[in-house]
């Protein structure tokens, strides 16, 4: 089947992993106490913080160990202050792993809405990647995103982008809400949700984990390489089409 929508990663894909982990990520660590006592009244945060507090006791459940997990999140009758620090080491502990939660990932991108609207933080994109997609817009393509970033922060991202709104470009966006991106199943809604076959689709990415999820859903895929990622082993460099640029792409 010809490919009629592009489904696109952010991080390492439209956008330099440096980026977020040298820009995005360490703005949350530095501001994440101070967001937390500023808005904890508020429903929002309130709901931001039940998220992680699930989170955590999935988590706990999950590891079942005999000895109570050191960020436990589950104290009902804890003070603000106690119940802050409990929240802060919590998401400093996911953030060290690289979790991609829809917990961490939701309040992240609440609080980037302060960096963007400031202007402390533009979103940056490659070069390469406005062109492409103004090219396959005219050619009567879809352009979606799919990342692990809430869908508020990839709004938040391309809204203000160094390169000024790109939200134009957009069919629309998909987060964690839908599913993981290492999990087959998420793709095959991902093409229900676009009312597509999904071997329609031809989904952008430079994680072979997430490739291979898409593959099996029934998706095309193609690695982007982008400096900065993850190096490709010998047998995945041969397996999977890779570009350098998305001018490589179609
Ligand atoms: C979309 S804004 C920040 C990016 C982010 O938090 C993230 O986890 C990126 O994940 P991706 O799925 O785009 O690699
Ligand atoms: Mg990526």
């Amino acid at each position: 089947m010809p490919v009629t929508v592009l489904l696109l990663d952010i991080e390492g894909t439209t956008t330099p992993i440096s980026f977020v982990q040298d820009v995005l990520f360490p703005y949350v660590k530095k501001h994440v106490k101070g967001y937390l006592q500023e808005h904890y009244e508020e429903k929002e945060c309130q709901e931001d913080i039940q998220l992680l507090k699930k989170q955590a006791a999935d988590d706990q459940r999950l590891l079942q160990a005999a000895a109570p997990p050191p960020d436990s999140l589950l104290g009902e009758n804890a003070s603000k202050e106690q119940a802050i620090e409990e929240v802060v080491d919590n998401v400093l502990r996911q953030m060290s792993q690289d979790r991609k939660t829809t917990a961490l990932k939701q309040l992240q991108g609440h609080m980037w809405r302060a960096a963007y609207a400031s202007g402390e933080v533009k979103g940056e994109v490659y070069e390469d990647v406005v062109p492409a997609i103004k090219e396959w817009r005219k050619a009567g393509k879809k352009v979606y995103i799919y990342s692990s970033g809430s869908v508020e922060a990839q709004r938040l991202l391309f809204g203000h982008s160094s390169e000024g709104d790109l939200l134009e470009l957009f069919n629309g966006h998909f987060d964690t809400k839908i599913g993981s991106k290492v999990e087959m199943e998420s793709y095959k809604q991902i093409a229900q949700s676009i009312g597509c076959s999904t071997d329609t689709i031809l989904f952008l990415t430079d994680v072979t984990k997430e490739a291979r999820a898409a593959e099996q859903a029934g998706l095309h895929v193609t690695i982007v390489v982008r400096p900065g990622n993850a190096e490709l082993t010998e047998a995945e460099k041969s397996y999977y089409k890779c570009v350098t640029s998305f001018s490589e792409v179609l």
